[in-house]
């Protein structure tokens, strides 16, 4: 598990530790680590690191400082360092200085554009994306867009990538994508909630002394500390029964997914109520199905919704889930019918936890009526929608942001889009299901299954295409990667993510 703090929390930290400390001292640390990196992606890219050509782009602020810092550091290596700066009148005087002092060259972007040399960056070998950091204000400014839309080389980003707002991480196409980012004190939310924009993300520690974080990510160590594993006692029934009440005639897929996953994820029962018994049946013989949630029998949670249909048949089942008061995981047609009839919500026991799991248009249609808006804050929107229904709310996404009703926040970013594939959200509601009925914390059972889903996502594509069939076979595997992480099952730990391969 690690943490990820607002600006306002590591501002507040930053000037505690910038007043102990002697002046200037934290941005050579800082810049530091960025020509380390800098010099390690330079040698990565071109097989050395003297005599390769580094432009660092400049913005008015202290992430401008530490870009001319950092430049300053790479010319000891011999780098030939070109400084582009956009407010040439408000450069951060010392790191200009030492730049200069150094032998490198600077030029005024301006400047530069009215002579038409504006590809500069093309012939880089790395560029450094110093323009703004934790002030960023909306979207990057046209003067800078226009210079970072001309980059074709690796690019480093000092804090963050410039043009992604650092607490709700929105991004404009126009905002910088790194593939590196080198970060200071604390991960922010950027990091998370943007992570395809920051590429690899190494985090420089300030010994900044910080408060309980806003948002919390969850590793693999976590989610196989967090898996319930049988023990000796343990017979079918004793590991947490998981209910699946999916799939229609028309969507019998949903079932088959959804109680694949959930038999995929754990070795207790499963239990299937609805329209696709056959379905599930002849797929998962192992599986105790029924054509109604009546006669199931007794689970210690249900997986509810896709495939569902929104009709008056679909209304009656999400109130017999809600009414058996157990732990429950709404997903799809179960939460676009939690929107439409919100009587349905009487069905529930109060303060029995209910996940609910929405895509965007579902978050929309079950939030709006609330007055709640999914804008660019996804965080504040899930947790918001969290607090008014006293539920958890996953919102998927590349972020996933999943919110508890008293505000804890998980964040999982996904690191591929392989899992945007039919059927794919499907297999997510029946590993919450199984996560819920093991018991537990719900919090941490829909993180976990979230990081399960995302992991067997990467393990059934392998680079390739997948689909939701197979991502349900590698649901296995994900649960051995996360076991064998916290130590609960033998193996090798740490595998390399294509970056760390490539920079070390
Ligand atoms: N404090 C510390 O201990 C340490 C801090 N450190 C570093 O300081 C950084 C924060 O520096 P900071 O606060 O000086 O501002 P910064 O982010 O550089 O912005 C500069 C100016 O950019 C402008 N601007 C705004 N939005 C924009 C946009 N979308 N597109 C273009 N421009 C935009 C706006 O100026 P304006 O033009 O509006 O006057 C703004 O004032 C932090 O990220 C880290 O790198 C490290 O050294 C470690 C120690
Ligand atoms: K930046």
């Amino acid at each position: 598990m690690y943490g990820v703090w607002t600006v306002d929390q590591v501002r507040a930290a930053e000037d505690v530790a910038l007043a102990k400390a002697p002046d200037g001292a934290l941005m050579r640390r800082a810049a530091f680590a960025v020509a380390v990196r800098a010099a390690a992606m330079l040698r990565a890219a071109t097989g050395g690191v003297a005599g390769r050509h580094v432009v660092l782009l400049v913005g008015s602020g202290n992430n401008g400082g530490d870009a001319l810092w950092a430049g300053a550091f790479l010319r000891r290596r011999a780098v030939a360092v070109t400084a582009v700066l956009f407010a040439p009148d408000r450069t951060h005087p010392p790191g200009l200085a030492a730049l200069r002092r150094a032998g490198g060259r600077v030029v005024d972007a301006g400047d530069q554009v009215a002579a038409g040399r504006r590809d500069l960056v093309t012939g880089a070998d790395l560029v450094v994306d110093g323009i703004v950091g934790l002030s960023a204000r909306g979207p990057l400014r046209p003067a800078a867009a226009a210079w970072v839309a001309a980059v074709t080389s690796p690019v480093l980003a000092v804090d963050l990538p410039s043009g992604v707002d650092p607490d709700t991480g929105h991004a404009e196409p126009s905002a910088v994508r790194a593939d590196v980012t080198v970060t200071f004190g604390a991960h922010k939310p950027a990091h998370v909630l943007a992570a395809p924009r920051c590429g690899l993300v190494q985090l420089v520690d300030l010994g900044l002394d910080l408060p309980a974080p806003d948002l919390e990510v969850l590793g693999p160590a976590d989610v196989g500390r967090a898996w319930r594993l049988p023990g000796p006692a343990d017979d079918k029934f004793t590991q947490g029964v998981t209910g699946v009440a999916a799939g229609s005639a028309t969507y019998p897929g949903a079932a088959v997914l959804a109680v694949g996953s959930a038999v995929r994820a754990t070795s207790g029962m499963v239990r299937y109520a609805g329209w696709a018994a056959d379905e599930v049946r002849s797929r998962w013989p192992e599986v105790v199905a029924t054509g109604s949630v009546a006669d199931a029998g007794r689970v210690q949670a249900w997986a509810v919704g896709p495939g569902l249909g929104t009709g008056q048949a679909g209304r009656d089942v999400l109130a017999a889930v809600l009414d058996a008061g157990v732990p429950t995981c709404v997903d799809a047609d179960g939460i676009t019918l939690l929107a439409r009839y919100p009587d349905l919500w009487d069905h529930r026991e109060p303060d029995r936890t209910v996940v609910l799991t929405p895509h965007d248009r579902e978050f929309a249609r079950i939030a709006e009526p609330l007055g709640i808006e999914l804008g660019t804050d996804r965080v504040a929107a899930t947790r918001e929608l969290a607090r008014r229904l006293n539920t958890v709310v996953l919102l998927k996404g590349h972020a996933t942001v999943i919110a508890s009703p008293g505000g804890r926040t998980l964040v999982n970013a996904a690191r591929s889009a392989w899992l945007a594939t039919p059927g794919s959200g499907d297999v997510l509601t029946g590993l919450v299901g199984a996560a819920l009925a093991a018991g537990g914390d719900p919090l941490v059972a829909a993180g976990a299954a979230s990081w399960l889903h995302v992991r067997a996502g990467e393990l059934a594509a392998g680079g390739a295409p997948t689909s939701a069939s197979a991502v349900v076979a590698a649901v296995p595997g994900a649960v051995r990667a996360a076991l064998v992480s916290a130590g609960r099952a033998p193996g090798e730990t740490g595998e390399l993510c294509d970056h760390e391969r490539r920079y070390g």
